[in-house]
């Protein structure tokens, strides 16, 4: 880069050319800013003010070359330091006067007053300031595009903010600190890494852009770096990012409800069109027994089978028109093969048959009890056995909540392994206290038919009737033939006659308690597993606490009501051969409120008496059962309704 004679321009027109000059008239505050006698030198000073940051700084950058060509000039080389700024910029050569700023400005008059190459025009000559234009002229176009000094715009990619414009009237030139020159070490320099700058981390970004954030959309993109005006001139710019991502398509995680939620909107309509609000719920098919004689298979896990309907599954509506039904419309099928069996009383469910393994309650005893007379054992093993048919839950009419009681805090507990070696023993004795006929000793035949278990029947009545000793010897044989024979239910009704508030006459009243809470403490202890002792009682308030307390639950059990009436009365009736339309009935039960189960059948059994049938030669007629009803009536009084719901409060485990 050489500067010749012939490229020169006059010094006057170089600044205008060759400067970003915005305007050609000084602010007043520039005007005042002006050192005295100093206007020829400095009017232009004002105007580098006005020019952009980016045109400063590719003059800085040119004003570095220029040194770098005096130093490099064949010349003979003045000291560096012989070029002082001060002597040097101000164009007068050896002028000592010093800049009063710590930087010195740039008074470009004075700086082209006083290049040597304007002077001697030797072709060849070190690049004085007044070659710029030369210089840029042989500088390649990219380097020095969009400067002042060669580029064909000034600045083209700053904003108006930039352009001067921005000053506030009152501003005042910093003279000193406009723009510092850097240093000509720092440009001789090596050029840092490419992306690296001044501000290298914030410009810094990775070649390929940030990575989308996931989860989110693409970034926005960042602003825009400015065009390092300070970087020099071997950096590489920036990386700028690339375009914004194009926008994420729709989330497409809904895709599969959307197809369903087309299918099942069809499906939906189709049904509730067809079967409305029964719509979720499809005819099973009868399926073949499992190979066990199950009636289920074991992987059949579906819900609700014991009424035979059960959750639509998908396709089932295919598989029974097509499959099973053959066309045929589900409403059409019928009633379902698992549908729950016409109850005779109320619904409730009928249980399965006790299962093979009866948990803790079954524990085999191999030997025969010790110390129990052998006729004993023989003699109430075969007259206290009760070999009666099974009694479900069904045939107990009404008792709904006392049912389920007696089934989750007896039967379950008592038919379902322990949890752990140390679990709490489930109850193994239960007190019935209530009316007469209640249903009582019912109750205890259907515990014994839930539990699978060998039913031994005892009347307190009976076994006081001997006398003390011979009823403490057959209460001990009682009790030793249940423990032969686990799981066994032992059913002691009446057992307040053998304690000794009893005031009827018999003599062995009371004596037999001691006996008996000897048996219940042995009988029923631990050694004892496989046996339930069901005492059943019209007189709770005769039990004394001792014996009280040997019974781990203690339910009342009630007179029926309206409907457990109409249900013993229809069973008892239909075994006669009557039958009575439902306004008849409805008046027969409301005439028999107050009566026990055993009093209805009282009932039925005089009406057919009454009416001199005994070998069912007419059906009974509801005349013959009005008259009945003057004969037979209720035993429980009011009050002593009340005196059971009293003792129930107090002792029972309620239900
Ligand atoms: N809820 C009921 N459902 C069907 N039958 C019943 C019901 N309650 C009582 N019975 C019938 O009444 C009769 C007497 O029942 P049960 O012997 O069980 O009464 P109880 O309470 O034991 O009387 P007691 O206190 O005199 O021993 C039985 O034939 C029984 O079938
Ligand atoms: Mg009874």
């Amino acid at each position: 880069m050489h500067w010749t004679p012939e490229h020169a321009q006059p010094l006057n027109q170089w600044p205008e050319q060759h400067l970003d000059v915005s305007s050609t008239t000084p602010s007043p505050a520039h005007k005042l800013e002006l050192p005295p006698g100093g206007r020829q030198r400095c009017h232009y000073a004002w105007a580098h003010d006005d020019i952009s940051a980016l045109t400063a700084s590719n003059l800085l950058k040119r004003y570095a070359e220029k040194y770098s060509g005096v130093l490099d000039s064949p010349y003979e080389r003045p000291a560096l330091g012989g070029y002082g700024d001060a002597a040097f910029l101000n164009g007068a050569k050896g002028d000592p006067e010093p800049w009063p700023g710590p930087e010195p400005p740039y008074p470009l008059a004075s700086l082209h007053e006083g290049l040597p190459g304007t002077k001697s025009g030797s072709g060849g000559g070190s690049g004085g300031l007044g070659g710029s234009p030369v210089l840029a002229g042989n500088l390649p176009e990219p380097l020095y595009a969009g400067n002042a000094c060669g580029g064909p715009s000034a600045a083209p990619e700053y904003g108006a903010g930039y352009g001067g414009g921005y000053l506030a009237p009152g501003y005042c030139a910093q003279t000193g600190t406009a723009l510092p020159p850097p240093p000509p070490a720092a440009l001789l320099q090596p050029p840092p890494p490419p992306g690296y700058g001044p501000s290298g981390p914030l410009y810094n970004y990775p070649a390929g852009g940030y990575p989308a954030q996931p989860g989110y959309g693409a970034l926005p993109p960042p602003p825009a770096p400015p065009p390092a005006p300070y970087l020099t001139s071997g950096l590489a710019a920036p990386t700028p990012l690339p375009a914004p991502a194009p926008p994420r398509p729709a989330p497409t995680s809904y895709s599969f409800q959307a197809a369903e939620a087309g299918v099942s909107l069809k499906r939906k309509a189709a049904d509730e069109g067809a079967e409305g609000r029964y719509r979720k719920y499809v005819y099973e098919p009868a399926k073949a027994p499992a190979a066990d004689g199950a009636s289920y298979p074991a992987t059949d896990n579906g819900e609700c089978r014991g009424n035979g309907f059960r959750p639509k599954p998908p396709g089932a509506a295919e598989e029974a028109s097509g499959k099973y039904g053959g066309g045929v419309p589900l409403k059409v099928l019928g009633s379902p093969v698992y549908g729950p069996q016409l109850e005779p009383f109320e619904k409730f469910p009928e249980r399965a048959p006790a299962p093979a393994t009866r948990g803790g309650f079954a524990v085999p005893s191999a030997e025969p009890p010790k110390g129990v007379d052998p006729g004993a054992l023989e003699l109430v093993t075969s007259k206290m056995l009760d070999c009666g048919p099974p009694v479900q839950w069904a045939d107990v009419a009404g008792q709904g909540a006392l049912k389920a009681a007696l089934e989750e805090e007896l039967v379950w507990p008592l038919l379902r392994p322990p949890a752990y070696p140390g679990s709490p023993r489930p109850p193994r004795t239960v007190l019935l206290f209530g009316p007469r006929g209640a249903g009582k000793a019912l109750l205890g035949r259907c515990l014994a038919t839930q539990l699978g278990a060998t039913l031994l029947r005892l009347r307190g009545a009976t076994l006081a009737a001997p006398g003390a000793a011979e009823g403490a010897h057959l209460l001990q044989a009682a009790f030793a033939a249940a423990r032969c024979r686990p799981p066994s239910v032992l059913l002691i009704s009446e057992l307040d006659a053998l304690l000794p508030a009893r005031d009827d006459g018999i003599a062995a009243a009371g004596a037999l308690q001691a006996p008996l809470l000897a048996c219940l403490d042995g009988g029923c202890g631990a050694g004892a597993d496989g046996v339930l002792v069901v005492g059943t009682t019209s007189r709770p308030a005769a039990l004394d606490e001792a014996t009280r307390r040997r019974f781990a639950l203690r339910f009342y059990v009630a007179l029926p009501d309206g409907p457990a009436r109409g249900q013993i009365l229809q069973r008892a009736l239909a075994q006669q051969g009557c039958a009575l339309n439902e306004r008849e009935l409805a008046a027969l039960v409301q005439g028999t409120q107050g009566f026990s189960g055993g009093e209805l059948g009282q009932l039925c059994q005089q009406a057919a008496a009454g009416a001199g049938l005994p070998g069912l030669q007419r059906p009974l007629s509801y005349k013959d059962l009005e008259a009945a009803l003057a004969k037979v009536g209720p035993r429980a009084s009011p009050k002593d309704l009340d005196s059971y719901v009293e003792w129930d409060k107090m002792y029972g485990s309620g239900h």
